[in-house]
């Protein structure tokens, strides 16, 4: 382990006694004291900010899901000899390899570098993310008993991520970080499964089958997802996305019933902030009004669905986030800049806040100069 990195000391809670930023507050903070974002710093001025809230923006903002991560050769050297999990928990680790994309691409906004299991790991869940896999959990959920597990998140189960945001508020200056979790339904797919599925037929066999087991799971869940979220806004980060990557394999109503009552406490829990709040998952075309409806600002889209249709779907007032199809990235520059113009197009029609992105994470063998001339793309076409 290059000595740089080894994990800090425990960090000190920084911003005790800080209460969370009303958006009516005059809450003259700078982004650089660190601690929940204030509105009159350069970082809530930012192009992703104000995209965020449906505002006027300079260009359209850009970041891409995975884009701290293997298609960056910088990444896999610093993380050599590193498992996933632990160097989720290295502060300074993490200020690098969520700085990296930054570096490289120019995007308009880092990702706080994580997992969506690092929340369990850090109440004690046996489990481990397998290179190449993903989540694995020693004792899959499937009885009340096994429920005994899941307590609430606290502040000081995740030292390093207090830490590690502090580091890189510091560091980035206006460009905004982005937190983020996995939403309850996505979580709990891992849990029951005990690791990645197609189908999800233990989780949806107890959801349909035991409604008041999995009512209790998600709810667990729901608190254990604000927590970490929580934690992550206290320490600086300027937006957060759940992350429900799953849901679209649910029906709506299903969704509607079982699911969307612990993802409406999670963003319940986190309005008082004021930060955006950004919902996303996979093949939800039919469920995007509702992944507004508990409680986003920002929808994020798949490539499946047109922005411009996906806004007839969304109720007024929230903000757009995507979709260009990830592997268009490896097609010729020319197709990729055809591809890109029609998700502008088709997100200026919308009349709607547009961040880019594209519509899920980076494919591993991405060339990254792709994204990086991706990235330069969108701002040179939307430069206002
Ligand atoms: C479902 C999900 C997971 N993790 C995440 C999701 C939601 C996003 C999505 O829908 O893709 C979220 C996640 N995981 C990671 C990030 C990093 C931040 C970023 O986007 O730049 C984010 C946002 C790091 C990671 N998370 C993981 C890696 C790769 C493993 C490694 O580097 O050893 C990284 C960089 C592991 C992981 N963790 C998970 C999977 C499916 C995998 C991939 C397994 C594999 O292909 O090896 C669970």
């Amino acid at each position: 382990m290059p000595e740089d990195y080894a994990p800090g000391p425990p960090a000190q809670r920084r911003h005790h006694g800080r209460g969370p930023l009303r958006a009516c507050e005059d809450f003259r903070v700078t982004q650089s004291e660190s601690g929940p974002i204030g509105q009159s710093s350069p970082t809530y001025e930012s192009a992703f900010m104000r995209a965020c809230r449906g505002e006027e923006v300079p260009h359209t903002p850009v970041w891409f899901m995975r884009q701290a991560g293997r298609s960056l050769p910088e990444f896999r050297k610093v993380r050599e000899g590193i498992a996933m999990l632990d160097s989720c928990m290295m502060p300074e680790l993490v200020k690098e390899i969520t700085l990296q994309p930054v570096r490289r691409h120019g995007v308009d906004a880092a990702v706080y570098y994580s997992d969506i299991v690092v929340p369990l790991k850090a109440i004690g869940v046996d489990l481990d993310i397998k290179p190449g896999v993903g989540p694995v959990i020693a004792h899959p959920v499937r009885t009340r008993e096994d429920l005994a597990q899941l307590r609430p998140l606290e502040p000081d189960d995740v030292p390093y991520v207090t830490e590690a945001i502090g580091l890189l508020v510091a560091e980035l200056g206006a460009t905004p970080l982005l937190g983020f979790a996995g939403a309850p339904y996505t979580l709990a797919s891992y849990l029951v499964e005990g690791g990645p599925s197609r189908t999800y037929e233990n989780t949806k066999a107890m959801m349909y089958g035991d409604p008041e087991l999995w009512a209790e799971l998600i709810d667990r869940l729901a608190v254990i997802t604000a927590g970490f979220l929580k934690v992550q806004i206290e320490a600086g980060a300027s937006a957060v996305q759940l992350f429900d990557s799953w849901a679209g394999g649910l029906a709506p109503d299903d969704y509607r019933r079982s699911v969307m009552p612990a993802s409406q406490k999670v963003f319940a829990e986190v309005a008082s902030y004021g930060v955006p709040r950004i919902h996303f998952g996979v093949g939800t075309g039919e469920l995007l009004g509702l992944l507004g409806e508990a409680g986003a600002d920002v929808v994020g889209v798949d490539w499946r669905v047109p922005l411009e249709e996906a806004s007839r779907r969304v109720a007024p007032g929230k903000a757009l986030q995507g979709n260009l199809d990830p592997t268009v990235l490896f097609a010729p520059e020319s197709a990729v800049r055809a591809k890109t113009d029609e998700v502008l197009a088709s997100a200026k029609a919308s009349g709607r806040g547009h961040v880019f992105n594209l519509g899920h994470g980076v494919h591993p063998t991405t060339d990254p100069d792709a994204l990086t001339r991706l990235t330069a793309y969108v701002h040179e076409r939307t430069q206002r």
